[in-house]
């Protein structure tokens, strides 16, 4: 592929507008169509969908969002620098591209929404862990996107979908296991980006499903720091800095307190949470 609008090619636009990659905004810039059509497609058609995507930089993937169909972007980016360049991807996508020059960490994203919505991003690496767990705590659940499709660094998207007794099991798998459906799309190798980080990447795809309803995201959180604190340790002894009775919270979830957190499946976390607010 090898132009998908009348815009100019990304190399120009990035030197046009001087968008040399700051490491402290997380700047690891795509410049191949075919990718960022691939990303833009994960989810399935963008036909009548509003997409939000956190730092579009130069629009490489916003571009590709507006030729895949979405109805519309609303693209927010902290680095002022590119604001210029997204102005001339809204001109060329008239009333389909909403840009908001801010900082993502400070969005409430429930009033972005409008109709079906999703989340599209090759996201700042120094903040994605930390706006997933915001999307994936939101309350009321499910939440108000229909997907997130996310660029993470391999060992993060890896820690994402990790199922009990897997290494990379841990407090994000427990989270994203229990509200949603989520998988590795596919491997972005380090020469894809420019400049290239040191690791590999990958695009997960995340889809929330419902969950029981009065068993609030604060205490499952709760006995999973606890639980993975210390996770070598068994949890009869992880448990302890909860602070309240362990036996108590064994029972509810059916286990004997020689086992190790690495190895619980969610539904252990989601019963010892329950029972949590009593042994208070
Ligand atoms: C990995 S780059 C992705 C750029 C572009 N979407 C692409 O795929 O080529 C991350 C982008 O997020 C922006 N960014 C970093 N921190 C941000 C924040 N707190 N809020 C909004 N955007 C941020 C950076 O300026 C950069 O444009």
């Amino acid at each position: 592929m090898s132009q998908i609008d009348n815009l100019p090619p990304l190399r120009e636009v990035i030197a046009t507008h001087g968008l040399r990659a700051k490491k402290e905004l997380g700047q690891n810039f795509l410049l191949d169509l075919n990718l960022t059509a691939r990303i833009a497609r994960v989810g399935g058609s963008l036909e009548g969908v509003r997409v939000i995507e956190v730092g579009p930089g130069p629009g490489g993937l916003t571009r590709a969002l507006l030729a895949e169909g979405a109805r519309e972007v609303i693209a927010i980016e902290r680095d002022a620098r590119a604001l210029p360049a997204l102005a001339e991807v809204a001109e060329a996508y008239p009333g389909r591209l909403t840009v908001i020059g801010g900082d993502a960490m400070d969005m409430d994203y429930r009033l972005l929404a409008d109709g079906p919505t999703r989340i599209v991003a090759n996201l700042p690496y120094n903040i994605g862990t930390q706006l997933l767990t915001g999307w994936l705590t939101m309350e009321p659940w499910p939440p108000f996107f229909e997907s997130l499709t996310l660029m993470f660094q391999r060992e993060v998207a890896e820690r994402i979908v990790a199922k009990p007794g897997e290494d990379a099991y841990g407090r994000l798998g427990v989270l994203a296991g229990w509200r949603a459906d989520a998988r590795i799309a596919f491997n972005v190798g380090r020469q894809a980006f420019v400049p290239p980080p040191n690791v590999t990447s990958a695009v997960v795809h995340i889809v929330p499903k419902p969950v029981e309803e009065g068993l609030p995201v604060k205490l499952v959180e709760q006995v999973t720091k606890a639980a993975f604190g210390q996770r070598r340790k068994m949890v009869r002894q992880s448990l302890k800095s909860l602070g309240v009775p362990v036996e108590g919270l064994l029972a509810a979830a059916g286990l004997k307190g020689d086992e190790r957190a690495e190895d619980l499946p969610i539904e252990a976390f989601l019963a010892m949470a329950r029972a949590l607010p009593g042994l208070r």
